[in-house]
């Protein structure tokens, strides 16, 4: 278990050229905000864009204990490095970078961070939503700066020729992909967004699907979807106390000598009793945080 658990459940985009949403982020019940610097923003507005989000970042203090996380343009535009450079020594909790190909635009993009004066340990996440970064996605995830992975299936969806559909079949074989390669590095790791708000019942659907998976949390795009995802990715109460007994019982059991012990029917083994442990401590974590 890693040492902090930091709960993900449910990660806010915002346009960074939104004043009105980027005051809203103070209050919802997020456990995240992506201030977007990319797709949200139209090019007329990036610098007006960066100047709200510093404003944002110098009042960090009034978002809680929400994770507040700047999504950049890409290298490769005409905004990217001016942007990586404006937020370099902004105050935010993690840069992401879009439509991450290779782990040599992490490098390169690290490369002006840390040129701008970064700090050295700011965390890189990456969205994943190229098929060219999808078949990279293990080197990515690997990078020593890299903390997060996120599903980018709208452009992933456009990129394959595929079509949204409700069982998202046709995304499958890449979440599994950037599933694996975040668990093998021990990063975390978020599902993309479900554009249809009025689909409420298809929105709480993904959400279950994107939890059964293995997915830390669920990127959204409105607060109305904040709610959902929370109660699909946090721990419930029946699991929460389950978690406890089985931890207390295995512990009893050690005591006497044995390696596995049995509640409820249930053979429990090392292997459940560390997955108890992680989700006892995201409960905590949870609790901890309330509605700051
Ligand atoms: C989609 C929206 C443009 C809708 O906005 P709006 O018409 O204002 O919605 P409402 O009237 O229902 O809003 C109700 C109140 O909630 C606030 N609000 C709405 N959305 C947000 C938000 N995202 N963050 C914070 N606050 C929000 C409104 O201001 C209203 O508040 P109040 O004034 O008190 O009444 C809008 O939801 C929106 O802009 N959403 C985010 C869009 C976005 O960021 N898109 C880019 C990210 S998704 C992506 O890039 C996918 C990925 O890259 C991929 O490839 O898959
Ligand atoms: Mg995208």
């Amino acid at each position: 278990m890693p040492a902090t658990v930091r709960p993900r459940r449910s990660i806010l985009y915002m346009p960074g050229s939104n004043p009105r949403a980027l005051e809203k982020g103070r209050t919802l019940p997020a456990d995240g905000l992506i201030l977007d610097l990319e797709d949200a923003v139209a090019p007329d507005a990036k610098e007006q864009g960066r100047a709200e989000i510093r404003k944002a970042l110098e009042a960090k203090a009034a978002y809680g204990g929400r994770e507040l996380i700047v999504r950049v343009n890409g290298l490769d535009t005409p905004w990217g490095h001016t942007d990586l450079v404006a937020m370099a020594q902004a105050g935010a909790d993690a840069i992401l970078l879009p439509k991450v190909d290779s782990v040599d635009m992490v490098r390169r993009a690290a490369c002006v961070l840390d040129g701008a004066g970064a700090p050295v340990d700011l965390p890189i996440w990456c969205m994943m939503e190229t098929p060219r970064g999808i078949l990279h996605a293990e080197e990515i995830a690997d990078h020593p700066r890299v903390a997060c992975l996120v599903m980018g299936t709208s452009d992933l969806t456009k990129d394959l020729h595929a079509l949204h559909t409700p069982m998202r079949l046709p995304m499958l074989v890449s979440l599994g992909t950037c599933l694996l390669a975040a668990r093998a590095a021990g990063i975390s790791i978020l599902d993309g967004v479900h554009l249809d708000l009025a689909d409420e019942e298809g929105f709480k659907a993904s959400c279950r699907q994107g939890r059964e998976f293995g997915f830390d949390g669920k990127t959204l795009i409105h607060p109305k979807q904040i709610e959902p995802a929370n109660a699909a990715f946090g721990p419930g109460e029946a699991d929460v106390a389950w978690a406890r007994r089985i931890i207390a019982a295995f512990e009893e059991a050690q005591g006497q000598g044995k390696g596995v012990v049995v509640v409820d029917g249930k053979l429990v083994e090392n292997l459940h009793v560390a997955e108890a442990r992680r989700l006892v401590a995201m409960a905590e974590a949870i609790a901890a945080r309330g509605n700051a």
